[in-house]
């Protein structure tokens, strides 16, 4: 069976794509997902995503960690999967799609830059070292002191695996405050299980975070990210943050085909 694959990225956080309309990718093949992200024997990626059709929404998108198991939201590819819509022709400014998280809406400018609607998150729960919070995909949030220089890979896996998160596990953020708009953060991923150049519901988890213990007063934030910057704003309502955005590039990298 010959597959055609497109390559993109949002801030270095990078997908395989696959146009699965047809529902003829194997996409229980748990192996073949976790070889085609393989750096090395494969096209190499984050993670893999497949755009589907659905009866009630511009297309379904389904997401896939890197070591082959599908996972829950992402918000980098959500941005990427737009601008491939796009690139198919599905979709020209805005769109409205289906992902495990639920809708979202999206809208996309002539540069591909993409602004990515996210649930909203009625839960923050703030302990005195940490924050969690899920927005479509779980995460702890925590200040280090030496951001630069941190041990992304050995302490995130310490804390994703330790008795906090249990088997599900969660990703792990590391934070460093520039100013009252903008933080800087390095990402352990979930299912990657290593650092990663972006995460966009980590970016978009921080963000929140740091208005909930009032490192902000602001609505507007700037991540930076190791792959670039991102924006997340949102509206707080009572205790709930609402219209929340995560907003970045989405860019086409290469595409191909092979025999799997
Ligand atoms: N990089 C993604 C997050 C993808 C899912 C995450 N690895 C998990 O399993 O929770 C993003 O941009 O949000």
């Amino acid at each position: 069976m010959s597959i055609t694959f497109y390559k993109y990225q949002g801030t270095g956080n990078d997908f395989v794509i696959i146009d699965n309309r047809d529902l003829s990718f194997p996409k229980n093949n748990t192996k073949l997902i976790e070889h085609l992200c393989d750096r090395r024997f494969g096209i190499g990626g984050d993670g893999l995503m497949l755009l589907e059709n659905d009866n009630l929404t511009d297309f379904k998108m389904v997401y896939y960690n890197s070591d082959g198991n599908e996972s829950s939201m992402c918000g980098n590819g959500g941005r990427c999967l737009v601008a491939f819509a796009k690139h198919l022709g599905m979709v020209e400014k805005e769109t409205t799609f289906i992902a495990t998280d639920g809708l979202h809406q999206a809208q996309i400018n002539d540069e591909n830059i993409v602004s990515l609607q996210m649930i909203d998150v009625a839960e923050v729960k703030i302990e005195s070292n940490y924050v969690f919070l899920n927005t479509g995909s779980p995460h702890h949030v925590q200040f280090v002191d030496d951001l630069e220089h941190f041990d992304v890979k050995t302490e995130g896996a310490k804390i994703r695996y330790g008795n906090l998160y249990g088997k599900p596990g969660s990703n792990i953020n590391f934070v460093k405050q520039i100013s009252d708009t903008e933080f800087s953060i390095r990402t352990y991923e979930r299912g990657v299980e290593d650092e990663t150049l972006s995460c966009g519901t980590g970016a978009t988890a921080v963000a929140i975070a740091m208005h909930a213990i009032g490192k902000t007063s602001k609505n507007e934030i700037t991540i930076n990210v190791e792959g670039g910057k991102l924006k997340v704003s949102f509206e707080k309502e009572g205790e709930t943050y609402k219209n929340v955005h995560l907003i970045g590039p989405a860019k086409f990298v290469f595409s191909g085909s092979l025999t799997i």
